[in-house]
């Protein structure tokens, strides 16, 4: 990428007019705090010196002829849960792209495109196979090649709910001691150990730095609105940290009827039995009638009630977007359940490196990506490739519904064995 002096003049993908994408310098925080508050409708509630500290490292933006910030987006450094091919999860490198606005005088004339357009070949550039997101709105990032990697429902759970864990995992969940603490900067070293620990139980999960857990958990008056204090509630066994949530409670009254509502930002456990432990104790908190936090729908909290309980969720949404930035070293990070031998076509629009035809094979759980001359027996798009990525869905699905076509008859059966992961993946925190 180019820095901001000698960044190239282009133009504008819809309007052709002249502009400037380039690094931002750390002196244009101020107006960069600024734009954000313009584009997201901030009451300007938080002080200047923590929306400053917000600002990502790594922020790119837009400027016009006239030298005004028309867009802007950055990336944190992240580590995110890949398959490992045998059921659990390893830490990839990746970029967390966060702070995407578009000034309103300037939407919808490609400055979000001239945005992306440099910040993917920079994650490429840095050596990052993957880029990933949360979407404020689910029509945003599919047209440049990020699919829909995870989906969490919301899950409201009533004060004194039961779970119907089977008595090995319950025995191992009340040898699990929770504790409530307030959230400080004191508890991240051993809170960021314990979270890089637990993001090896499933794939998706995605686990900020240190340095930025540090931040979530340093309490802000101004974010509280009516709620309390960030609050911690810390699983451990044998000493070990096994898990924990952020929790704010909100206690409200009604007449003369005290109720209360926990939300639960984040929540990571190493096993079934720590989110059995923390769980319980979030249903059980005096003044609490409702707990809510997002899970994935074969999260153990919900295949222990009957059925599938209709008033544990609201809908299911999208959480985590994935982009393949680097497609050979992306297939070389993440583990394959089963051998595989297949010949893929790959379209890739914006990132024309990924693009093209590619021999896939996987070989003792390590899968390896080679350019191919051979007639392509699939052919998929690359944001629905990131799709079936962590295991959120299969390319059967996608080729019942015509977005993957299939050239040689098993082919997609193939593939999809080899990416098989045996449970959803889900994300505990955003970010
Ligand atoms: C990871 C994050 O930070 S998510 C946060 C994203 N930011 C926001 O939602 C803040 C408010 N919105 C904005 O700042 C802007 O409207 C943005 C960033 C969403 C879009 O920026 P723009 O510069 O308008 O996008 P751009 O002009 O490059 O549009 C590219 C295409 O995406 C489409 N598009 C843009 N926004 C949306 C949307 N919200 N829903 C559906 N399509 C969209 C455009 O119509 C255009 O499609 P076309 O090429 O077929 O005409």
């Amino acid at each position: 990428m180019s820095t901001p002096d000698d960044a190239p003049v282009t133009d504008a993908p819809v309007t052709g007019d002249p502009v400037t994408v380039r690094p931002a310098r750390p002196d244009e925080a101020p107006s960069l705090v600024d734009l954000d508050d313009l584009v997201w409708a901030e009451s300007e509630r938080l002080p200047r010196e923590v929306r400053l500290r917000s600002v990502p490292t790594r922020t790119v933006l837009v400027a016009t002829r006239e030298g005004e910030t028309a867009g802007v987006t950055g990336a944190w450094d992240v580590e995110v849960g890949v398959p490992d091919g045998r059921g659990r999860a390893r830490l990839v490198p990746a970029d967390g792209v966060t702070w995407v606005g578009v000034h309103p005088d300037h939407t919808r004339r490609g400055v979000l495109t001239a945005l992306i357009g440099s910040q993917l070949p920079a994650t490429r550039e840095a050596g990052r196979a993957l880029s990933v997101l949360k979407a404020s709105d689910s029509g945003i990032y599919g047209r440049f090649g990020y699919g829909t990697a995870s989906t969490v429902l919301r899950a409201s759970f009533a004060g004194g709910t039961t779970f119907a864990a089977p008595p090995e995992i319950q025995e191992l969940a009340d040898a699990t001691r929770t504790r409530l603490q307030t959230a400080g900067p004191d508890l991240a070293p051993r809170l960021h150990a314990a979270w890089r620990r637990a993001a090896t139980d499933r794939a998706g999960e995605v686990v900020r730095t240190e340095a930025d857990l540090t931040r979530n958990l340093t309490d802000v008056p101004e974010h509280r609105g009516d709620r309390e204090p960030n609050r911690v509630l810390v699983a451990t066994r044998d000493d070990e940290v096994v898990g924990f949530a952020v929790v704010r409670r909100t206690v409200t009254e009604e007449g003369s009827v005290l109720g209360g509502r926990a939300d639960v930002p984040i929540v990571t456990t190493a096993d079934a039995a720590a989110r059995l432990a923390l769980a319980q104790r979030l249903t059980r908190l005096d003044l609490v009638t409702r707990t809510d936090w997002w899970v994935p729908a074969d999260d153990p909290l919900v295949l222990w009630q009957p059925g599938w309980p209709r008033s544990l969720a609201d809908g299911v949404v999208d959480s985590l977007w994935l982009r393949l930035v680097d497609l050979p070293a992306a297939v070389a990070l993440r583990g394959t359940a089963a051998d595989l031998d297949v010949v893929v076509e790959v379209a890739d629009p914006v990132l024309p490196e990924n693009a093209g035809t590619w021999r896939w094979t996987a070989r003792s759980g390590e899968g390896r990506l080679e350019r191919s001359g051979e007639q392509a027996q699939l052919s998929v798009d690359v944001g629905d490739l990131a799709s079936v990525w962590l295991g959120g869905r299969s390319l059967g699905a996608l080729a019942v519904a015509g977005r993957v076509r299939e050239h040689a008859p098993g082919a997609v059966a193939r593939l999809d064995a080899a990416l098989r992961t045996p449970v959803l993946p889900a994300q505990s925190v955003d970010f």
